[in-house]
């Protein structure tokens, strides 16, 4: 127990005091294990009236170096330098004010008495939950998307509880589409700092720039440079919109710890013009660096992850996570619908990052399904990029990652041309471009497809290929097409649309959007201690999620089940992939484990040369292991569950 006399520290300003707790278990540290309190005192300067009387100055110097007025208040000019004294006492004012204990009015009668509230906050106590309904009324009287944002942005704890609370609500307000906007207007509402900025202009200090962020425990960085945020191009370091948002959703949808969550933004500049004559800017203000730091550029992703992911539990969410994500909606759609994935066929507009990764891990899934070599798999996807449809004879100019789609077939211009020679039963658009889904495309499609599955995933939504009415209504209005269903396409979009009535049926379109995937994916790494992401464990996760989509979801016309489950669903992905990522490592760490068990007394006899296989053995184990934290726990669903994050309110001692 620490006790503190205030008055002392407060006047003399000693030095300054951390009280920091942190908690750990289920190496997630949510679930209230066990308790741990770290106290460091810094005492880093001398009184400073003792200070002012050995150095022989006015004697009227302040603990922070000005000079004090007649009220005692420091009346510092600009030309003196003062020590910017700050307390983390959390007790009194700082506790009102520190964002992981801060509970507003819903501090207790005891607990106002205990941590020096008394007059700070007005009599009343209220309830966590009255508190968010007071919140989200505020929100809800906000019609201009953008101040929902900003209103949610200013919340602390209380955020969590808000988002997890109020998903389907509020996803749409703190990530896409929202985030479009507030990453394009970063600098004109920035308030306070949400994440690490890295930038060129510190180059050689990365290491110090990390130990300045306030917390130790870190289990999951988004990073970004803010070349390609969402379909909106390069929006430099104001990008940090992105990894703030992304961390938000491991934390409320996936029950990670907030505060296990660092969003990093690596600032080398911008090419966007515009925002570098913005005033209000906050990068550096000069054209993106090139040469010896392409790595940091958008079109090196794929490059990027080949190199990080063999060494680093690395993940790319747009190649990876959205991947995952269509791959889920396919599944659910297929399995409602009847018929297999490799009889479909299916076409991209678009093949960066999202398509070329999408398009892959379709291929893993055919492959696996039909034992066909992935080349083969390979042949039933197409993608359509700026120049007209991958094919054979534009190989050499190609990027690396197009190439494997360059399959035989003569040279198509556009997409409408595309459709009608390829019929794919499967559209899918990643172009980061809007309305390229037009009458004559939509149409096409449904000329040919009984139910044709439509996805548009480019965010934000001025970006979406077409919007959920053009989907349904543009698939059934032509007369002369033999299928008369009503709500013929299946349509899901990266962006969220209304449901849309048609001929007295309502369709609900699906969200495809990695938002699914990426934090229960993020807490099965977690939980499970992997130390690698294999492609398996996309698989597992895009198999969990389908699993999720009923058939009453899909007779409204969703392939994605509804949001609101969303930490239920998590908790089912993160299962799915840690129990991929311990059978990853089974093959060769079960047998193991037993010799060594088994062996454990025998050991110390064993000859040097049968040791050394050991240990040797021990070794290959440890390479080859992808889940570290063992024993695997048996009900990996409930154990997901027990690792999660929650954001009420603990009571205060
Ligand atoms: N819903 C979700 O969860 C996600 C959605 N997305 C969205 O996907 C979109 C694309 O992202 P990403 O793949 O990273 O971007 P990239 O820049 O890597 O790829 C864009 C692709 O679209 C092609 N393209 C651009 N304009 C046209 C056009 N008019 N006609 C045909 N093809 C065109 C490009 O062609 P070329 O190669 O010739 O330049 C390129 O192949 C973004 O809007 C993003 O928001 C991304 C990730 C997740
Ligand atoms: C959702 C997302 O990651 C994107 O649009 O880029
Ligand atoms: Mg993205």
């Amino acid at each position: 127990m620490l006790s503190l006399n205030r008055g002392t520290f407060l006047r003399k300003g000693l030095g300054v005091l951390r009280v920091s707790l942190s908690s750990s278990g289920c190496g997630n540290g949510g679930g209230g294990g066990e308790r741990e309190s770290r106290v460091a005192m810094e005492s880093t300067l001398k009184d400073a009236r003792d200070g002012a009387a050995a150095v022989d100055v006015d004697p009227k110097l302040t603990v922070s170096g000005g000079v004090e007025d007649v009220y005692g208040e420091d009346r510092a000019t600009e030309d003196q330098i003062v020590t910017p004294w700050a307390t983390y006492v959390a007790s009194g004012f700082s506790l009102l004010r520190d964002p992981h204990y801060n509970k507003g009015l819903a501090f207790t009668e005891k607990e106002r008495d205990a941590h020096y509230l008394r007059g700070l906050l007005p009599p009343v106590v209220i309830t966590q939950q009255l508190q968010e309904k007071k919140m989200m009324h505020i929100i809800r009287q906000y019609e201009v998307p953008l101040q929902k944002y900003m209103a949610t942005m200013d919340l602390q704890r209380l955020f969590y509880k808000l988002l997890i609370d109020n998903v389907e609500e509020l996803l749409p307000v703190v990530y896409t589409p929202t985030v479009g906007e507030a990453c394009q207007k970063y600098g004109s509402i920035y308030r306070r700092p949400q994440g690490l900025y890295i930038s060129l202009k510190e180059k050689g200090k990365i290491l110090e720039q990390l130990k300045n962020w306030p917390e130790r425990s870190i289990q999951v960085i988004v990073v970004t440079d803010g070349e390609r945020i969402l379909g909106l191009g390069d929006l430099g370091c104001q990008g940090m919109g992105i990894p703030v948002g992304k961390l938000a959703l491991y934390a409320a949808l996936g029950g990670v710890r907030p505060s296990a969550c660092l969003p990093i933004t690596i600032d080398v500049g911008t090419n966007n013009e515009q925002l570098l004559k913005d005033e209000f800017y906050i990068g550096l203000r000069q054209r993106r660096a090139t040469g010896k730091f392409e790595d940091f550029a958008n079109h090196n992703a794929f490059k990027l992850l080949a190199k990080y992911g063999s060494t680093h539990l690395t993940f790319n969410d747009d190649i990876q996570g959205t991947a995952s994500v269509v791959l889920a909606g396919l599944l659910a759609a297929l399995k409602l619908l009847g018929g297999t994935f490799a009889n479909q066929t299916f076409l991209f507009l678009g093949a960066g990052e999202a398509g070329t990764g999408i398009a892959e891990l379709l291929a893993l899934e055919i492959s696996k399904q039909t034992k066909a070599p992935l080349e083969e798999a390979r042949k039933k996807i197409w993608l359509v990029d700026s120049k007209g449809l991958i094919v054979s004879s534009r190989k050499d100019s190609l990027k690396h990652f197009k190439r494997p789609w360059a399959h035989e077939h003569e040279p198509v211009k556009d997409l409408l041309d595309a459709i009608k020679a390829i019929k794919p039963t499967v559209l899918i658009g990643s172009s980061g471009v809007g309305k390229t889904f037009t009458k004559a495309v939509i149409e096409a499609m449904a000329s040919f497809n009984e139910k044709p599955l439509i996805l548009a995933l480019s965010n934000p939504t001025s970006q979406s290929e077409c919007t959920a009415q053009e989907a349904y209504t543009w698939s059934q209005t032509n007369e002369s097409l033999s299928f008369k269903h009503k709500g013929r396409a299946i349509f899901a979009s990266g962006s969220p649309f209304d449901p849309v009535e048609y001929n007295g049926v309502v369709n609900v379109p699906g969200q495809a959007n990695n938002a699914y995937i990426f934090p229960g994916f993020g807490l099965g790494l977690v939980m499970s201690g992997a130390i690698r992401v294999h492609d398996e464990m996309l698989l597992a996760a895009s198999e969990a999620l389908a699993e999720e989509v009923t058939k009453e979801n899909f007779d409204k016309g969703l392939i994605y089940p509804p949001l609101s489950n969303i930490r239920k669903i998590s908790a089912h992905i993160a299962a799915n992939v840690a129990a991929k990522a311990y059978e990853l490592g089974d093959f060769i760490l079960y047998p193991v484990f037993l010799l060594h068990a088994s062996s454990m007394n025998s050991v110390i006899y064993l000859s040097f040369p049968l040791q050394l296989m050991l240990l040797l053995l021990l070794f290959v184990i440890f390479l080859s292991r992808v889940a570290t934290r063992l024993p695997r726990p048996e009900n990996l669903v409930k154990y997901a569950e027990s690792c999660m994050y929650t954001p009420n309110y603990r009571s205060y001692r």
